[in-house]
């Protein structure tokens, strides 16, 4: 497509795409979007190095001649990243058809960065809204990330460790992550340990000895409830030199059962103070189920289905053109047209205004940036039924979008990870409950202010009548 932008003498030519996604993941209320830094860090280095014209030089067509044009090479070659970049700050709460990011530029330069933003926030967004669910469903317990062994590779792992922390984990098992993005970093033992060692007790020992300071003993090798007694004993000699037994760690078995077992057997050996952790094949619905049946259990360690979205693998994110500038300077607003409605897409220039009302979020409004003054009153109409709108008078609002790349450069200062996941908990904290129960959550409304929704029925009227 770019060559083909090129050779027809549009490469340059003013466009603006939006990147969305058009269901919320996990059948959930909600997502949370994720993945802006690596998108400044992609931007901010973008550029075809010599080998990669090198390689684009040996591609060949169908036809066994020589794809790309030297003198198109040459332009690749050339090309800096000139397009302007808005984008919904990492750790928002969003929602479907809302523009995460707007990118405006020249039609090959938007057109070429397509993938590696779809890839990045697609993922990034899934793991962080994943996570937030899992860290609902603990009510306030920690939950520590242990994928990186089941995770998409080593890249996916790393982004998934950063991408779950923003949404709620306490820490990760994932040391890379930890150096990389001063993520905390917490872990037990494996199977492995015990096994290595005659018996249980003698691999507790042992591990007491070298760290009496970070003793959680995985107690399910051989027999759980023998284990967490062995626990027990080991406990009893760290109290006597002064440390305490920090908790042990259930990884099979009914959890429920077992973890009620063995908070009693700790009760009663005097180490109500030592946790109980939880792993195994855990995700919100089943941490859920262990709460409603008043498991002992307060962190819980959650890897394969965490890190993998294991229910819903793929965010559903789109990036779709919405406007090309003509030449007489107006824009020419574009849309996708479907047979079903909720894969039309949105015309125009679009930004996000999210009301608030007594500290609580009641709605947002997308708008077409052009010809949109701020006024005192807006209405939105619901997308899916034109009977249904909203107005809001005087109401407290924030545009979502913010400008982030303009001229080459970045004009925004990502926030650090810790600010990012404070702003995931306060977000969150400021929507109607309902948004965030897994089963027929509530939809928050989501509508087109009253001028962007008729431009789009002029054009949808429009396009029909010329098929
Ligand atoms: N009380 C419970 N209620 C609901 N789910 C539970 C309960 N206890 C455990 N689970 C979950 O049920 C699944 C049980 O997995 P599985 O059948 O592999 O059993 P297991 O005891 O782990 O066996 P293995 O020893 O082979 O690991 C896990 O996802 C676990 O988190
Ligand atoms: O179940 P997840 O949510 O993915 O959480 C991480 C899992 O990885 C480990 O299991 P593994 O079977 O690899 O055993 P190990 O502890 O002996 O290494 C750990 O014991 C957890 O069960
Ligand atoms: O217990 C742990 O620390 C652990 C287990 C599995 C994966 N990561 C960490």
């Amino acid at each position: 497509m770019a060559y083909g932008y090129w050779k027809s003498g549009r490469g340059e030519q003013e466009v603006v795409f939006n990147l969305f996604f058009r269901r919320n993941p996990f059948k959930g209320g909600y997502a949370i979007a994720c993945g802006l830094e690596y998108i400044l860090d992609y931007l901010q280095n973008f550029r075809l190095d010599s080998s990669d014209i090198s390689y684009l030089a040996s591609l060949k067509g169908n036809d066994g001649k020589v794809l790309f044009e030297a003198d198109f090479l040459d332009y690749l070659s050339n090309l800096k990243f000139s397009c302007t970049v808005d984008a919904i700050p990492e750790g928002t709460v969003v929602f479907p058809h809302e523009p995460l990011l707007r990118v405006r530029g020249p039609i090959i330069q938007c057109q070429l960065i397509e993938t590696p933003l779809l890839n990045i926030i697609n993922f990034q967004t899934l793991i962080a809204t994943k996570a937030s669910r899992v860290v609902w469903a603990s009510k306030g317990e920690s939950v520590l990330e242990f994928g990186l062994r089941r995770a998409q590779g080593i890249d996916g792992g790393l982004a998934a460790s950063r991408a779950a922390y923003i949404g709620g984990c306490d820490a990760t098992s994932n040391v890379l992550a930890g150096k990389l993005f001063g993520i905390p970093v917490r872990g037990t033992h494996a199977h492995s340990w015990v096994m290595s060692f005659e018996s249980e007790l003698e691999a507790f020992e042992t591990y007491a000895e070298i760290m009496p300071n970070n003793c959680v003993f995985l107690v399910d090798t051989y027999d759980t409830i023998e284990g967490v007694k062995n626990a027990v004993k080991v406990g009893q000699k760290l109290r006597e030199k002064g440390y305490k037994l920090a908790g042990i760690r259930l990884d099979s078995g009914d959890l429920a059962y077992l973890s009620i077992q063995a908070r009693k057997i700790l009760d009663e050996a005097g180490f109500s103070d030592t946790v109980i952790v939880a792993s195994n094949d855990l995700d919100e619905e089943i941490i859920e189920s262990l709460k409603n049946q008043e498991a002992q259990i307060s962190v819980w360690g959650v890897g394969t289905k965490l890190v993998t979205a294991y229910d819903q693998p793929a965010l559903g994110g789109v990036y779709k053109i919405s406007a090309i500038r003509r030449k007489d300077g107006s824009w020419d607003y574009k849309m996708k047209l479907s047979e079903q409605s909720i894969k039309i897409s949105n015309p125009g220039i679009q930004q996000v205004k999210r009301f608030e009302k007594n500290g609580e979020f009641i709605g947002d409004m997308i708008f077409n940036e052009e010809n949109f003054t701020e006024s005192h009153s807006y209405t939105m109409i619901d997308p899916a039924d034109s009977t249904r709108f909203k107005t809001f008078s005087d109401e407290k609002n924030e545009n979502l979008l913010v400008r982030v790349f303009e001229n080459g450069k970045i004009t925004f200062q990502n926030p650090n990870i810790q600010q990012i996941r404070n702003r995931v908990k306060e977000q969150l904290s400021k929507f109607h409950a309902g948004i965030k129960r897994f089963v027929n959550p509530h939809s928050y409304p989501v509508g087109l202010e009253e001028n962007l929704w008729s431009l789009k029925h002029e054009l949808v009227r429009r396009l029909r009548k010329k098929m």
